[in-house]
């Protein structure tokens, strides 16, 4: 082991696995495990450790001595700085490998439960390109590689827009590209920062709380609507409509182009007005002949292509034949429920935020589905006994819970209603094992089915079909 800058340096360390975090894992010379970043199993590598825990280091490739054959030429000019595509180095095929491998490692170490043998996982067509949401953050804080800062230059424009530099909450990557939304973002994101800087407006310094231009959200859907949203950190009237209009007149395919205007210390929407400056106030996502209404706030999956097959597998896993009465507990903006509603007798919708629930009786009527009906409430308050008697007991549970899973009285209150099948979509397959374990007693795993709906990146979704024993 030697030292480097008074950090622990340990050289020709062979990775061995990728998993938590997207992290490349190897074992330290005293056995201990180390999470590595710019590393890919296969790989020798000389790693620098920024942190050590009692049972365990992170740290960072230095220097490759030896590439694994699983490496891939990253497409994109930001990789490595960008926090984005961590993933972009590692051919697809193995993405998908490590992912269906942590799904089974967290299954079967944190589950501790018999598992059926688990469906191959389905990868998504689409490895980039395939978000349907953006949000770009202006800044006149630009971050600079450590050429530009080398080279002594001096750099008079250091207005960006783009992400913000993984664990830097000020320093923003000026994107020349992005491969995760189709075109035209890539167009309208550079177009709106050229005219922006034309027009001679302030790029925002968030350290400062100052200047003009703060966000830029473009929304786009499978059939091609747009959505643009312009968020100001106070009101210009001359120069946001400048702005909007040069905007308007370059992109005449936006469907709904919108502004806030935000003076609040962060640039979260929920709380905030939006106003329209042209179209309407918003996008319409289709699937299957449904049509979902989808307004700035609305949360939709944000890859619309492997939604689809998500709920697909869904809906199969369920396995409705038109006569049962159906839960969908987490049901957002009730996509899920209005996707199954076809195929059951009634669904019946829980969702914490009114305004996702508003929307999701908004799209039931325009789909005219006359079948579904959805409450408001946090789930382990409403979905009780109460509940229960006045809705009647259901025949299948479909819950989709958030990344930390299920709280312990909903899982409680699962086991006392006992419906011959739950299907357990989550995209955090160590809280899903956790849950599974609580379930056990009561329900046997039938069916697993891992679904890629992120490339590129460490995340993975995990369909599990559960029958009563
Ligand atoms: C993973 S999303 C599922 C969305 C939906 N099934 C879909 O596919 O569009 C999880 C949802 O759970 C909701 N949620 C989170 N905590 C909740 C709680 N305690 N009670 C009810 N809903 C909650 C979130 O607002 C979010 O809409």
């Amino acid at each position: 082991m030697a030292r480097r800058n008074n950090k622990l340096v340990f050289e020709n360390l062979h990775i061995i696995d990728a998993g938590a975090k997207g992290k490349a894992i190897a074992k330290a010379p005293d056995g201990k495990v180390v999470f590595i970043d710019n590393a890919v199993p296969g790989d020798i590598a000389t790693v620098q450790t920024h942190k050590k825990r009692k049972a365990y280091y992170e740290g960072s490739a230095i220097e490759i001595t030896q590439f694994s054959e699983k490496r891939t030429k990253p497409v994109c000019p930001h990789f490595g700085t960008c926090g984005g595509c961590k993933w972009q180095n590692m051919g697809y095929e193995y993405q998908l490998f490590y992912k269906q491998k942590e799904v089974e490692q967290n299954l079967q170490r944190i589950g501790k439960i018999e598992l059926p043998p688990f469906q191959p996982i389905l990868g998504s067509k689409k490895q980039y390109f395939y978000r349907n949401k953006m949000e770009f953050s202006f800044s006149d804080n630009k971050w600079l590689t450590l050429d530009q800062i080398k080279s002594g230059d001096t750099i008079e424009n250091k207005n960006a827009l783009g992400f913000h530099i993984p664990g830097m909450w000020d320093k923003i990557l000026d994107l020349e590209i992005c491969y995760l939304q189709a075109d035209p973002s890539n167009a309208v994101r550079d177009f709106v920062k050229e005219k922006a800087q034309e027009l001679n407006l302030s790029f925002f310094n968030t350290r400062n709380q100052e200047g003009f231009l703060r966000t830029l959200m473009i929304r786009t859907t499978s059939t091609g609507e747009i959505m643009v949203l312009l968020q100001f950190f106070h009101e210009d009237k001359e120069n946001r409509i400048s702005l909007l209009e040069a905007i308007a007149a370059e992109f005449p395919q936006i469907n709904s182009l919108l502004y806030v205007i935000n003076s609040k210390g962060n640039d979260t929407l929920y709380d905030q007005e939006i106003n329209l400056f042209s179209g309407r106030d918003h996008i319409f996502e289709e699937m299957e002949g449904l049509k979902f209404k989808i307004n700035a706030k609305s949360f939709y999956q944000t890859n619309s292509e492997q939604a689809y097959e998500l709920y697909k597998i869904t809906r199969d896993f369920a396995g409705l034949t038109g006569n049962e009465l159906v839960y969908d507990l987490y049901t957002g903006t009730g996509t899920i429920a209005q996707f199954v509603s076809k195929k059951a007798k009634k669904v019946v919708g829980i969702e914490a935020v009114p305004d996702a629930i508003k929307a999701a009786k908004e799209n039931a009527t325009l789909n005219n589905i006359d079948n579904v009906s959805f409450y408001v409430g946090d789930m382990k308050k409403v979905f009780n006994t109460e509940f229960i008697e006045t809705h009647g007991r259901p025949n299948v549970v479909i819950t989709d819970p958030p990344r930390d899973g299920m709280h312990a009285d909903v899982v409680a209150q699962l086991l006392q209603l006992s419906a011959e099948k739950i299907v357990y979509v989550s995209c955090n397959s160590a809280t899903q094992a956790r849950d599974l374990a609580l379930l056990d007693s009561l329900y046997k795993v039938t069916k697993v089915q891992p679904v890629d709906m992120f490339p590129q990146t460490h995340h993975v979704e995990n369909v599990v079909l559960l029958e009563k024993r």
